[in-house]
């Protein structure tokens, strides 16, 4: 009896009902019914059919969340600060894979895109292409898993192994109430793109990408100043032709710039940040400065909130990006005192959060990651309360729609 390639692993708590142009087979696996097509057959053309398994979510919905940037510019930062907003704490598969690339707490999981390398490290090499490019990626199985993960249905998802640069065998995902795409191409592939409920992208100017890459990479992996530089270059045109481009896709847009305060500064420590916020997105209303639609220029900076040179200055106003319309939140400079942050907190409204001073309560938690002391920091805290805030609208009005149905 020979087994169809194509299979699906599901949940139980999900309904399915199965057509088959055969017999299928299914058996219970690891908590999960696992569907085998038994047989092919062969359509009048000569084609195989296929074999239709239709499956409704039970009362799992899972919001999806694209976070696109180049390697080294602070995902994993982010990543921690969205979790820590639905508290618990996010760790890789219990008894799975040391290497997984995933991250799971009680409300979320965040998978690596990195796993839908189709080629591995050698394979890269070979081929002359590197992993940006889309033809070291599987962007048809990227769709598929993130597409059944969103309708409910559990998945064996790829391990991409940093350490030895091969594809280990698969690690089981099951459907979180939340699901954090994160990495190169997370807004690339149109399909994939539009299973995104909201989308961010970090966008690292060149200066501030290699003052970081150098802090990281020299300081704490030993690479050379030269090897750092060609990496980044090596990278450049890839770089330029399928990651940056996605970010005109993106809801919110977290841009980290040199600051504007010193003049000709070249060191990198001090930094301009912007967040770019898509006006119209449903579930997603940006923040903003004392009033929405003005453009405002602030400095905070006096008897409330302590600053050294080179100072603090905001603006916040209209923009357009890419063609869009955008509400445009701008910090430069750094934070002395991280516990005076609650006086630029009650002049930013739109937060989502829960309570008054939750911005500066979840930016003193974390007061040791990288960027705590800036706008990084400040706007990655604030995109986290806006995904919840979003998670939250979304699972109310799924939740609302069956009974209005009911009641008309
Ligand atoms: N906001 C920040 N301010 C200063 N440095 C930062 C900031 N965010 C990240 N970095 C620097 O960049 C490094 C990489 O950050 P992080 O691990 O979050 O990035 P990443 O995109 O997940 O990287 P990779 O994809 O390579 O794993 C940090 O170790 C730190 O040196
Ligand atoms: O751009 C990257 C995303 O993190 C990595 O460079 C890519 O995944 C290739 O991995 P490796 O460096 O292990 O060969």
């Amino acid at each position: 009896m020979a087994v169809c390639p194509v299979y699906t692993t599901q949940s139980l708590n999900s309904t399915c009902s199965i057509s088959t142009p055969s017999k299928t087979h299914f058996s219970s696996h690891h908590n999960h019914l696992v569907f085998y097509r038994t047989s092919k057959r062969t359509s009048k053309r000569g084609g195989s059919s296929s074999c239709v398994i239709t499956c409704s979510a039970g009362d799992s919905q899972t919001v999806v969340i694209g976070l696109a940037a180049d390697s080294g510019c602070g995902k994993s930062t982010f990543m921690r600060r969205l979790t820590s907003v639905f508290g618990g704490a996010a760790e890789p598969p219990k008894g799975g894979n040391p290497d997984s690339n995933t991250l799971i707490s009680d409300m979320t999981t965040v998978i690596c895109l990195d796993d839908y390398h189709s080629l591995d490290r050698t394979g890269r090499k070979e081929k002359g292409v590197t992993a940006l490019d889309p033809r070291a990626n599987d962007f048809d199985l990227m769709y598929e898993q993130v597409k059944a993960l969103k309708s409910g249905i559990a998945v064996d998802k790829p391990i991409y192994n940093h350490v030895s640069g091969l594809l280990d065998p698969p690690e089981l995902i099951k459907p979180p109430k939340i699901l954090v795409i994160e990495g190169l191409h997370p807004m690339f592939d149109e399909r994939v793109r539009d299973l995104l409920d909201f989308s961010i992208y970090l966008d690292i100017s060149n200066e501030v990408k290699f003052a970081w890459k150098i802090q990281r990479d020299m300081a704490e992996r030993g690479h050379s100043l030269e090897s750092i530089k060609a990496s980044i270059e090596a990278r450049k045109p890839d770089f330029d032709a399928f990651i940056d481009p996605q970010k005109q896709y993106a809801d919110a847009v977290i841009e980290v710039l040199p600051t504007q305060l010193i003049p000709d500064d070249n060191e990198g420590k001090v930094l301009r940040v912007r967040l770019i916020m898509k006006e119209g997105v449903e579930h997603f209303s940006p923040v903003y400065l004392f009033d929405e639609g003005s453009t405002i220029s602030w400095i905070p900076c006096g008897r409330k909130l302590t600053c050294s040179y080179p100072g603090i200055k905001f603006s916040y106003g209209p923009d357009t990006y890419f063609g869009r319309e955008v509400s445009v939140l701008e910090m430069d400079g750094q934070f002395d005192r991280l516990d005076e942050l609650i006086y630029v907190e009650s002049h930013l409204s739109n937060l989502s959060t829960k309570f008054y001073g939750e911005v500066t309560q979840q930016m003193l938690k974390h007061a040791d990651f990288p960027g705590s002391n800036n706008g990084t920091g400040l706007f990655q805290t604030i995109v986290g309360l806006k995904i919840r805030d979003l998670y939250e609208q979304i699972t109310a009005s799924k939740t609302a729609a069956p009974l209005q149905a009911t009641k008309a």
